[in-house]
């Protein structure tokens, strides 16, 4: 029998991805272990949300093996997708949140939606969640149009936590926050995701989110992982691009494209 604890939570080899002629990912190599935070950083246009989608299923990458669990993913469809995402919460970068419905509808809505979740247990877990992340129970019946940036993200973050998903993505959740309500938007997805014991993969262009939510750090340049390492090392990679861009300096041997060719 398969020992799962060693199994990758998400493997990714080889996994090549062009739009036309423009090749976003050039051969991503990537194993995340089980309960393992991991956050990608890279430049604007570098790719990251592409190789989200890959793993989600949502743009089939050209070429390279994907595995969630042990699972080759790449190419399924229908309900064997469906399963797989449904290992999958995620906070989108503005949220997301649906305007149509009231906060726990939203909370709830994979429960209901995806898994066949009566409504009113459904509500309860909603309220449980919103609890989670701060919420008093009133904001449970407002609409997402009368949130704050930050409650917004809450909400979002119940949401991605609410199928107790084994693994939960985050794309830029600190975006458009202070830095004090992004601190505490970083410190609710450590406590979430350690009392799940989620494994987590993580978008970010923040460098304190990365540094507060991150055990490992890969960086994504050219289309492939050009360093990865824990956290602690970020300030010693000895990598002249993860230093060029955790210091944010213009000058150094990633060139952004300022205008058109
Ligand atoms: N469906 C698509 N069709 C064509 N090009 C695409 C598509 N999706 C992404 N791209 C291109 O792929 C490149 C990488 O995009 P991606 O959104 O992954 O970047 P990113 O690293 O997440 O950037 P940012 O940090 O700015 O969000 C960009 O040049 C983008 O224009």
């Amino acid at each position: 029998m398969t020992d799962t604890s060693t199994v990758p939570m998400i493997r990714m080899q080889g996994v090549a991805k062009s739009f036309g002629p423009k090749k976003v990912l050039r051969g991503v190599d990537l194993d995340l272990a089980r309960g393992e935070s991991l956050v990608i950083i890279g430049g604007s246009g570098s790719g990251k949300s592409v190789m989200l989608k890959c793993i989600l299923g949502l743009v089939e990458p050209d070429a390279g093996v994907i595995e969630v669990e042990g699972t080759e993913v790449t190419g399924l469809s229908g309900q064997a997708r469906d399963t797989v995402n449904r290992k999958i919460g995620m906070l989108f970068q503005n949220a997301a949140l649906f305007d149509s419905l009231n906060v726990w509808q939203n909370v709830a809505f994979g429960l209901i939606q995806g898994e066949g979740m009566g409504s009113k247990q459904a509500k309860d877990i909603a309220y449980d969640k919103l609890a989670a992340v701060g919420l008093s129970a009133e904001v449970g019946e407002l609409s997402p149009a009368e949130l704050s940036g930050g409650m917004k993200k809450r909400v979002g973050l119940a949401r991605a936590i609410a199928t107790e998903p084994a693994i939960i993505f985050f794309d830029e959740p600190t975006t458009g926050l202070d830095p004090i309500m992004a601190d505490v938007i970083n410190e609710l997805i450590v406590e979430t995701v350690t009392k799940l014991g989620a494994t987590a993969l993580s978008i970010t262009h923040d460098m304190a989110s990365a540094r507060k939510i991150g055990h490992r750090v890969a960086m994504l340049f050219e289309g492939r992982i050009i360093w990865t390492g824990p956290v602690e090392e970020i300030d010693h990679s000895g990598n002249d691009h993860v230093d060029q861009f955790i210091n944010g300096r213009a000058e150094g041997p990633i060139r952004m494209q300022v205008r058109a060719p």
